[in-house]
């Protein structure tokens, strides 16, 4: 069941054999795969509140109101980032049910198979390998048609893809112009550096394909919506309950750390659960922000000692090689015919957003323009071989391997996550997806670093490296050069407007460098 107060939990009277701390992507993957075995009695405890009914959490196109600087995000900001000429920026995580499952862009992305084999190789353990992974894969996805119904030949590859798992994955079901302006030049001119990929999922992403987004029938599928759907939350043995707020993970014994502190939404602290029975096999399994187990005591013993916390276990890796990829956005001006959805988002003519809501309100399976995700297409891309940035990475290649791509380049039927702009664009990510830049997760010396409430200091270190940041001049300048050649093509001439929007007038490399530490 889904509780929504610490009374409502005592009122159970139960005992946890497992209590997950974390109702986010992962803790739901792992409530639901414990308690399908009746004997595990699982406790989930998230910190957010519900997920359901809300619309931008709900509708794909509208992920991008659901944060920065919502109720259902966390609202972290980063520390000054050297890499961004010193700015700190928004830091979005979801704070709901679903986790950050619940906020996303729903792309659905496996990773590279030599991805897996490094993290395989790094952990010395094979199971961890893009072959040993294939029967997991297939447990999770739920592969589903657009509800278009458009005929999706050629446009994903069914060898690559189950229809039998729990998340449901999916392809755009609203056709916008950009899908012909990009397979414009990637399938029909055949371009040689922009080469088409079936399907990126296979294990070898490299090229430009089709998005594919966790969507059920139009609507999100979360960690939340898929794998707490209700046949799953309705099992006896499965509880979840929101508004819990974890401190701490509690030592019950020498080695031992079986329960938790946890607050209500008010604060007040409520009482910890029952630690697991004593013959219990597994330790909670807590999903937890590194900043919980520093508050814990577990961490880099002389750093605790020095914040004034008791340093119960000495791991010194806690809360570092924070690693994520820098992405910032691009835009085009173009002269669309069948509208772009910067019409919804600016909201122009008035009604227009009340309008797309009513239609995807209104339809089941969901119809119109909310149904789609904001990326149309995603180009999975590496440097040239000779490049010289690999100089810069003492020779070495920063992607797990030759199949693993260097940057992305994500198009849009609009101008994606900035305020809107008066006007019609082509929108594009572009993202750094090998860094080699590590940041950290750590306590704040300086403000209440004994209050478990006070938020951590996040420091992602982007583009924190020479490499990274020769190689987000270089995807810049690659996407720059995709909106060029494409634009040779009949009838796409007329398609790019007379007028580019500020976001891509860079030709130099110190302007590059400028805009891509003001533009992330
Ligand atoms: C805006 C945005 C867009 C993204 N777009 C994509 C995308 O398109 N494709 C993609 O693959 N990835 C995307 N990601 C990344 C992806 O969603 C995350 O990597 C993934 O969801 C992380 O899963 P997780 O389980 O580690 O954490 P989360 O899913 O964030 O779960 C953590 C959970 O723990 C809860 N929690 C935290 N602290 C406590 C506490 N003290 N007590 C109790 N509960 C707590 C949180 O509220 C949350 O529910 C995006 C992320 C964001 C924020």
């Amino acid at each position: 069941a889904i509780l929504h107060s610490t009374a409502e939990l005592q009122a159970l009277n139960m005992a946890f054999d497992f209590i997950i701390v974390g109702g986010g992507t992962a803790g739901n993957v792992v409530a639901n795969r414990l308690s399908e075995n009746p004997n595990h009695s699982v406790l989930v405890l998230e910190a957010g509140g519900s997920n359901e009914n809300l619309i931008n959490l709900e509708a794909p196109l509208l992920a991008v109101l659901a944060t920065p600087n919502t109720p259902t995000d966390w609202n972290y900001t980063t520390t000054p980032q050297p890499g961004l000429g010193g700015r700190s920026i928004a830091y979005p995580r979801g704070f709901v049910l679903g986790g950050s499952s619940s906020v996303n862009y729903l792309v659905y992305t496996r990773g590279s198979s030599s991805d897996f084999d490094r993290f395989a190789s790094l952990v010395a353990d094979p199971r961890w390998s893009w072959d040993a992974l294939a029967p997991y894969r297939r447990r999770n996805e739920n592969f589903t048609a657009p509800v278009d119904g458009h005929n999706t030949t050629g446009q994903f590859d069914p060898r690559v893809q189950s229809t039998s798992g729990i998340n449901s994955v999916s392809l755009n079901g609203f056709p916008t112009e950009v899908d012909g302006f990009v397979f414009g030049l990637v399938k029909e001119r055949g371009d040689k550096e922009f080469p088409f990929n079936l399907d990126m999922n296979s294990g070898d992403p490299l090229g430009v394909g089709y998005v594919q987004l966790t969507s059920l029938n139009g609507a999100r599928s979360s960690s939340a919506t898929s794998y707490l759907a209700p046949k799953f939350i309705a099992r006896p043995n499965l509880q979840v309950l929101l508004n819990a707020r974890v401190t701490r993970v509690l030592q019950t014994s020498n080695k031992d750390f079986r329960t938790v502190e946890f607050r209500d939404a008010t604060g007040t602290a409520a009482p910890s659960p029952s630690p697991p029975k004593k013959n219990s096999s597994s330790p909670p399994a807590p999903s937890t922000h590194p900043a919980i187990l520093l508050h814990s005591g577990i961490g880099n013993s002389t750093t605790l000692a020095s914040l004034g916390i008791t340093p119960l276990v000495n791991l010194p890796s806690v809360g570092q090689n924070l690693t994520d990829h820098s992405l910032m956005t691009l835009a085009w001006g173009v002269n669309t015919i069948n509208g772009t959805f910067d019409a919804i988002f600016q909201n122009t003519p008035p009604g227009t957003l009340d309008a797309a809501v009513d239609e995807w309100k209104t339809t089941s399976p969901h119809r119109g323009q909310l149904v789609n995700d904001l990326i149309s297409e995603i180009g999975w891309l590496r440097l040239p071989p000779n490049s010289s940035i690999f100089s810069m990475n003492s020779n070495t290649d920063p992607a797990a391997g030759p199949n693993s791509p260097h940057y992305e380049l994500l198009f849009s039927n609009g101008l994606i996550g900035a305020p809107p702009a008066p006007g019609t664009y082509l929108g594009m990510h572009v993202a750094v997806v090998s860094p080699t830049s590590r940041g950290s997760i750590t306590l704040n010396p300086t403000t209440g670093n004994l209050n478990p409430l006070a938020p951590p200091l996040i420091n992602p270190n982007l583009l924190g490296t020479p490499v990274d940041r020769a190689i987000m001049r270089f995807a810049v300048r690659s996407a720059v050069t995709f909106v060029s050649r494409a634009s040779t093509i009949p009838p796409f001439g007329e398609y790019m407007s007379r007028n580019p929007h500020p976001y891509h007038t860079t030709h130099g490399r110190a302007q590059r460098s400028r805009m891509v530490a003001r533009r992330l």
